[in-house]
């Protein structure tokens, strides 16, 4: 037989063995690269083998990309009548290119504004701006699963940490630690850790009054230094050296962003494995501190996350792997994003101060800040926090699952085939004017009890998410977002920098799975009351 006839026919072949059996591991794609033109070679023994070879290698998969890109455009894909961008329909590797400048969350509103409420993209992906599609998606844990690209957080070998999880029946098993260990009863055991680092925050914010402070570096120390007590034992101390010198938040920053281009791509997983995990020395010193915390048991003095971990029924068997990596997953979750809704509230109080000055009466009458129970009565101070988060949600590109993996499903009205990749993008739905009126606008009165100005439909603002694998630590980032925020507002007058553009801002912020901000410089002097 001709043997570009051959290299064409196993080409075709390739595309349908892969499109049935999707492979992950590393052999696997390794033989779908190179198998049948080695085969091919083998068997025909030409008098010049590499030039054969290349040929046949070259074939093969010219073939191979062309049938596969001519199957995601055709009408046969399953996902032909939904639109999207034609380089996102042929391959995922749009998703990557596309999250590079960590802009994505302001590409995805674009195009919902341009194609409707749900976009193709990706060949096998779907973005689904619509609070109708919140409760199918999420709500049933059992059919949908987390989407397999976030394995690319788990280290070779290694567990994974909660967040990692897809499977339904080992996410339910992990979790139920995490929700004892963030129950409302166990609140009260993290208490003296946050008030501790709060009244730490507001000392070192009193020495330095009257000079320029980055508030967004300070508030992240912060929430590090608070995570840090809550799960690592206090081994951080940010704010007591004003200075993170062994780059521990930027190595995360970087770590964590680069598993995130390469989540879009599950099967990039098998070879980026191949190379050093930047995380290395943080998983070292979270092995060491479960060694430590397992050795004082249930008994020990202080009640953090291992406290609680310690507690768990005997049935309830996870290894120290899985204690170590959820640890660190805690200061990973745990920090930027709360650090991100302090210094984003920071940002628009300033920039409205008839807002910021609502907010300090409101807390000026409350009294003692203290009291979390007041603290959480004080309904314009969570107005602020939950208009921050809706502008500017700690994950912006939302949450992503997959259908389930047998049967057609409807989301939102739309027909999904089985395995379809679903987004549920936070950054577009909530400021979507069917469900905000004046959507790009900082309006905290919008959050009122009683408020009828406003377009305002809640079923759309899920910032932490929502359902089985919803945030774990919702409860204790209310605690901690109204605390500090209460602090900054009472304690301080603030203001932009003298020279600070504050429109950067918003264009320093980008999004790779956890935001990194830009700086955010401020004056800040003790109020005279
Ligand atoms: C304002 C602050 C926070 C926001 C907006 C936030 C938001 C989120 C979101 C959107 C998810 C993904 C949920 C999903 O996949 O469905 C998540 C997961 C998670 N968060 Fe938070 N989070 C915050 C603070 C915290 C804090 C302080 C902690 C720790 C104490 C924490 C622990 C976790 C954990 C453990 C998960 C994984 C849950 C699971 O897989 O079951 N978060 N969070």
């Amino acid at each position: 037989m001709d043997s570009y006839f051959l290299s064409v026919l196993s080409g075709l072949l390739s595309h349908i063995v892969c499109h049935r059996t999707d492979p992950r591991g590393r052999l696997a794609l390794l033989l779908v690269l190179f198998l049948a033109p080695v085969l091919q070679t083998v068997i025909a023994r030409p008098q010049y083998v590499l030039p054969f070879f290349a040929r046949a290698q070259f074939i093969y998969i010219v073939t191979l990309c062309s049938s596969t890109v001519a199957y995601r455009l055709s009408p046969f894909h399953q996902l032909s009548r939904y639109p999207g961008p034609l380089l996102a329909r042929i391959s995922s590797w749009w998703m990557v290119w596309n999250a590079l400048d960590g802009k994505q969350h302001i590409r995805f509103r674009k195009l919902h504004e341009v194609y409707g409420e749900i976009v193709r993209t990706g060949p096998n992906h779907v973005h689904v701006c619509s609070a109708a599609a919140i409760r199918t998606v999420l709500a049933f844990q059992n059919q949908w699963h987390r989407f397999e690209g976030y394995k690319t957080l788990v280290p070779p070998g290694g567990t994974g940490a909660i967040l990692t999880v897809t499977d339904p029946e080992d996410h339910r098993q992990r979790r139920r630690v995490w929700d004892r260990a963030l129950a409302n009863t166990a609140l009260a055991d993290y208490r003296s850790m946050m008030d501790a680092r709060i009244t730490q925050l507001r000392e070192a914010l009193d020495k330095r009054c009257g000079q320029e402070v980055d508030i967004s570096e300070w508030l992240t120390w912060f929430t590090l230094d608070f995570m840090g007590d809550f799960a690592f034992g206090g081994s951080f101390d940010f704010m007591a050296r004003a200075a993170d010198p062994e780059h521990l938040h930027s190595t995360i920053v970087r770590a964590i962003g680069a598993s995130d281009l390469f989540s879009k791509i599950p099967w990039t997983r098998a070879f980026i494995h191949l190379l050093p995990n930047p995380m290395e020395p943080l998983l070292r010193v979270s092995h060491e501190l479960v060694r430590k915390k397992k050795a004082l048991g249930s008994d020990a003095e202080v009640k953090d996350l291992f406290h609680h971990f310690n507690q768990r029924p005997s049935d309830e068997e996870l290894s120290d792997d899985a204690l170590a990596q959820d640890a660190l997953i805690a200061v990973v979750a745990g920090s930027d994003t709360s650090s991100s809704v302090l210094a984003n509230a920071i940002y628009y109080l300033v920039s409205d101060p008839f807002a910021l000055e609502k907010l300090r009466a409101e807390l000026d009458q409350a009294g003692d800040l203290s009291d979390w129970k007041g603290l959480a009565k004080c309904e314009y101070l969570q107005a602020v926090l939950n208009e921050t988060m809706r502008l500017a949600p700690a994950a912006p590109n939302g949450v992503v699952k997959e259908s389930p993996r047998s049967g057609e499903v409807v989301v939102a009205g739309y027909i999904l085939p089985p395995k379809t990749v679903v987004y549920i993008p936070f950054y577009p739905l909530f400021r979507d004017r069917r469900y905000f009126s004046a959507p790009d606008e900082f309006r905290p009165e919008r959050w009122l009890p009683g408020t009828k100005d406003y377009q305002h439909d809640e079923t759309a603002f899920i910032p932490f998410s929502y359902g089985p694998t919803g945030c774990a630590g919702k409860q204790l980032a209310l605690l901690e977002t109204r605390a500090a925020l209460a602090m900054l507002v009472q304690r301080f007058d603030i203001a932009f920098s003298p020279g600070y553009d504050p429109a950067r801002w918003e264009e320093d912020i980008e999004d790779r799975f956890i935001l990194s901000k830009g700086s955010l410089p401020v004056v800040l002097n003790t109020r005279q009351l």
